[in-house]
């Protein structure tokens, strides 16, 4: 009898044996740092000359792994060895493959310090975040498992006299999952598991900043006992094997969590139909965000402030959820900033490493240059309060930083940065804070600090976001509880970790019998 569901508790690290067992895995994952990672197709270890060169962000000269990086040929291989295991997994039983699921959360709880110190490593995560990270990873196996349990049998339809109707899902076919490095383990195991479970082969091509979080994790699939085949590893440029991929007459379907232009771009892509392609192919998509806190006159203002600074810089900003824009009310404009800016000089940035670090590094070179070019933008759109400042010598830091009084049309009001910089706008009440809130094109979470009860009832109609939370931040979604996905340039509308998202990887068919 399977438990009732409950998501992974977080680690409390002023406990000391918590601590101490979090800086031995740390010094484990040290000791293992530099080695060659090969791709797995059919089970099999493929190593390639050509590789993709994992670092720390943190200190760019400590080498995470050399990963073997797949090209059209290799893709061509794994998606032949996926379509041809397609034919006998899909006809697993759906116990089976939750099971396979069941056993892999217990082996990652086992060694969850271990992925986490891994992710403090190669994504420059600070240990709450990474720790957070691996749990959400466990809460996507164990909650998807419980999921395809309820789904297995399908819904119950009506029948008439002399007629049975029955409705069930199978699965699609071959799917291409492709990942983001900023939740390296979560999103990248979310995604691939919720496809597997569901009957399908996957193609699984994380983002190159982080690959070997994902090797470990299907490492992880074949001791838990998925079969050689079904999972097929095989990072590579996104450009390269992602168009490949995408394109492929094979495809059944891709899920995607990246940015709007790549999503926009697979989009675009898997809409043609190839020559040998028998089916339109299903893209489940998950984008970026430009997300708000708007703070009503009426509010607890310390809980607004507290909720802005964690949400703005909680992973260096680096999270689709991540506050870039408050948005507050005149009358209590000044007030806010003045203790935002006050508690944004107090967070300590560093290595990710030592425990006290509250914001680490961004990901990479680029991810740096573009958050100091949109600083330098708004400094000419508003008023530079706090931050502002970068240091790329040894890592990539940038201080968290905090711009005022931006027009709700300027470009940091408006496009993604992903990065620690969080906008202010003044609004003249509490409409025109909804009105600001909703002028973007995305529509992925977002936050009303207030305690006018008509105010909050406003926002739950008007505010156009998937995740809307009250009276807290807007990060930090957990599994079965919030179920994640954003409207618009967000996304497909899709939720993760959520009650309806299997069934995106899955086909209904409806029998029906006279006798
Ligand atoms: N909505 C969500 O749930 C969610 C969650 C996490 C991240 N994100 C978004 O992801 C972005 C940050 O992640 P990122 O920098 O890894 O995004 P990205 O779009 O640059 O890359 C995502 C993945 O797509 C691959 N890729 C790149 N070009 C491709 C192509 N032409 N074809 C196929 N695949 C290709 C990359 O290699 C990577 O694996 C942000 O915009 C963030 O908001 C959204
Ligand atoms: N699900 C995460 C965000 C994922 C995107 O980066 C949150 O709710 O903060």
């Amino acid at each position: 009898m399977v438990q009732p569901y409950k998501h992974e508790p977080l680690t409390d690290f002023t406990v000391e044996a918590n601590r101490k067992a979090f800086e031995e895995a740390l010094t484990k994952v040290e000791a293992e740092l530099g080695k060659d990672y090969p791709l797995i197709i059919g089970g099999e270890r493929v190593t390639t000359d050509e590789k993709i060169v994992s670092i720390n962000p943190a200190n760019k000269t400590e080498v995470i792994g050399r990963v073997s990086k797949a090209n059209k040929e290799l893709a061509e291989k794994a998606m032949k060895v996926a379509d041809e295991a397609f034919k006998w997994w899909s006809k697993t039983k759906p116990e089976a493959r939750a099971d396979i699921l069941f056993r892999a959360a217990a082996i990652v709880r086992r060694r969850k310090h271990e992925f986490s110190a891994l992710m403090v490593k190669e994504a420059g995560k600070p240990w709450k975040e990474a720790d957070a990270d691996t749990a959400e990873a466990i809460d996507f196996m164990e909650y998807y498992a419980r999921q395809m349990l309820k789904l297995k049998d399908g819904i119950p339809v009506e029948s008439r006299p002399g007629e049975t109707n029955r409705f069930f899902y199978i699965p699609l076919g071959v799917g291409v999952v492709i990942s983001p490095w900023n939740f390296p383990f979560a999103i990248m195991a979310g995604t691939t598991v919720a496809s597997l479970v569901t009957g399908n082969t996957v193609l699984l091509k994380p983002a190159s900043a982080t690959p070997v979080v994902a090797y470990k994790f299907a490492e992880v699939l074949e001791e838990a006992g998925l079969p050689a085949g079904v999972l097929n590893y095989i990072p590579g440029s996104g450009s390269e094997v992602g168009d490949y991929l995408v394109d492929h007459p094979r495809t059944r379907f891709i899920s995607f969590t990246g940015s709007r232009d790549v999503g926009i771009r697979i989009y675009e892509r898997a809409a043609k139909v190839h020559p040998g392609q028998i089916w339109l192919k299903r893209v489940i998509a998950e984008m970026g965000g430009k997300d708000a806190i708007v703070v009503d006159k009426e509010a607890d203002l310390e809980l607004a402030a507290q909720s802005i600074v964690a949400s703005a810089f909680g992973f260096s900003g680096q999270k689709c959820s991540a506050c870039s824009r408050a948005i507050v009310v005149e009358d209590v404009y000044d007030q806010v900033l003045n203790r935002v800016v006050e508690l944004t000089k107090q967070l300590k940035v560093g290595d990710p490493a030592e425990q006290s670090t509250f914001m680490g590094p961004v990901i990479d070179q680029s991810a740096y240059n573009k958050i100091m070019e949109y600083i330098e933008i708004g400094k000419q759109e508003g008023r530079l309060m706090t931050g502002g400042e970068g240091d790329d010598s040894k890592g990539f830091f940038i201080q968290p930083t905090v711009i005022a009084d931006v027009d709700p049309n300027a470009r940091i009001m408006q496009e993604e940065i992903f990065g620690p910089v969080v906008a202010f706008a003044k609004a003249k009440d509490f409409d025109h804070a909804l009105e600001i809130a909703n002028n973007t094109e995305y529509g992925l979470t977002g936050a009303v600090i207030s305690r006018n009860r008509a105010n909050l009832e406003k926002a739950r109609e008007e505010f156009h976001v998937g995740n809307l939370y009250f009276n807290r931040g807007c990060t930090g979604a957990i599994v079965g509880y919030q179920p994640f996905g954003g409207f618009n340039m967000s996304g497909t509308d899709s939720k993760a970790g959520g009650p309806d998202y299997l069934i995106l990887h899955m086909q209904a068919k409806t029998v029906s019998e006279m006798f």
